[in-house]
């Protein structure tokens, strides 16, 4: 699988977003500190006040997501329910709705090349082998935190 091949591959891209919206590997970032006395959504903020972002919860948010426990690959499928047939907007320039690789400025540094290699690795994966479920096994998705967090049960 090349670059290039992965590029026009937008159910691929659509199985890591939702993937990402769904399990995203930080739950929460490292502290934001607020540098000037704001207000955000009525709440008075002071200067040095802590942030934290929750970044599973927003992806939950059921006033952004319909059935956000769901898998559902239409919401990335651009053309579909998405009124603009424009890619979605992981950098949360437009709106925010998921921020995986956080936001602003400081959103990951990598998250084209974070991206690219999520979607490299599993194209990768799924043309060089045969996947089947052991009969009897179903794929446990909970989670555990590690550095970030990882599937509880691998196996
Ligand atoms: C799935 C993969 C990745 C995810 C989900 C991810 C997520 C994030 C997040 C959420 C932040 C912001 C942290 C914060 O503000 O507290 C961040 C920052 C950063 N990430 Fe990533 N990252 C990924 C892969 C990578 C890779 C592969 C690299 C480097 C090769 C990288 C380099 C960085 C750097 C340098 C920052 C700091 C940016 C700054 O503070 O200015 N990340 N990442």
């Amino acid at each position: 699988m090349t670059e290039e091949d992965i590029r026009k591959l937008s159910y691929l891209k659509a199985v890591t977003m939702e993937s990402l919206r769904r399990h995203p590997p930080s739950h929460f970032f490292l502290l934001h500190r607020v540098i000037d006395e704001m207000e955000l959504n009525g709440y008075a903020l002071s200067k040095n006040t802590i942030i934290y972002f929750m970044v599973r919860e927003m992806g939950l948010n059921p006033n952004m997501w319909e059935d956000p426990t769901e898998f559902k690959l239409e919401r990335f499928l651009m053309g579909d329910h998405r009124e603009d047939s424009e890619t979605f907007d992981i950098t949360g320039s437009r709106e925010i709705e998921m921020m995986p690789f956080s936001i602003g400025r400081r959103i990951c540094r990598s998250y084209n090349f974070a991206m690219f290699h999520l979607e490299y690795f599993v194209a990768n994966l799924i043309w060089y082998f045969e996947w089947k479920l052991v009969e009897g096994d179903d794929v446990d998705l909970n989670e555990e935190m590690d550095f970030t967090f990882t599937m509880k049960n691998v196996l």
